[in-house]
């Protein structure tokens, strides 16, 4: 298992999912290991809905770190989040060890799916596949609506 730069981006990244300094986010780091990036995240009382249970919207939202982060530390790229589909086969309890592992499910240079999981004490709560687009930074600026900042260009994939 190989831990992977947990700030590629700079110190002022806004992250919910992965910045080390968000108040109230996830504050994930990852590992590598084999084909999958893989991290765990102990949910608090703040991530509910239902009494004991976290949000299904926050659950895909550590889905959707999972994904993005694969797509960095097995393709080397950044992804913009085009398309979810998750399936919940279990609640995802507040306190409770949750393992998340993504893996590469196809890609190309413009687009990659990605197969997350995630469980508690072994246990499936969350399947599904994310796709992302791999943008260029003329086409990465647009989306932003600014300059990429520099720490990201080299995810960038080239322009064609
Ligand atoms: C400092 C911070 C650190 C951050 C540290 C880490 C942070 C991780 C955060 C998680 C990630 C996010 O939240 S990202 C933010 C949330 N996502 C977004 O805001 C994206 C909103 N959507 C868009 O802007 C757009 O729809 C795009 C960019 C996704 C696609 O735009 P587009 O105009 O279609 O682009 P285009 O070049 O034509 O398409 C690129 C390729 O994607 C394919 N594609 C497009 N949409 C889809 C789709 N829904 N499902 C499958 N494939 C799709 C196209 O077919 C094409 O493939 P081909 O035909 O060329 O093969």
């Amino acid at each position: 298992m190989t831990d992977l730069d947990p700030n590629p981006f700079g110190p002022d990244q806004p992250c919910f999912g992965c910045s080390p300094d968000h108040p109230i986010g996830f504050h994930l780091r990852f590992a590598r290991e084999g084909d999958e990036v893989v991290t765990r995240f102990t949910p608090g009382p703040q991530y509910q809905g239902p009494p004991g249970i976290m949000h299904g919207g926050l659950v895909t939202t550590l889905a959707d770190e999972v994904a993005a982060w694969a797509v960095i530390g097995l393709l080397d790229r950044f992804g913009f989040t085009a398309s979810i589909q998750v399936r919940l086969h279990r609640p995802m309890r507040i306190g409770v060890e949750v393992e998340g592992r993504g893996s590469i499910l196809r890609h190309s240079s413009r687009t990659a799916t990605i197969a997350v999981r995630l469980s508690q004490g072994g246990v499936d709560a969350l399947t599904g596949e994310l796709t992302f687009a791999i943008l260029d930074q003329a086409a990465a600026e647009r989306l932003l609506g600014g300059p990429l900042p520099e720490a990201w260009r080299r995810f960038s994939r080239a322009s064609t």
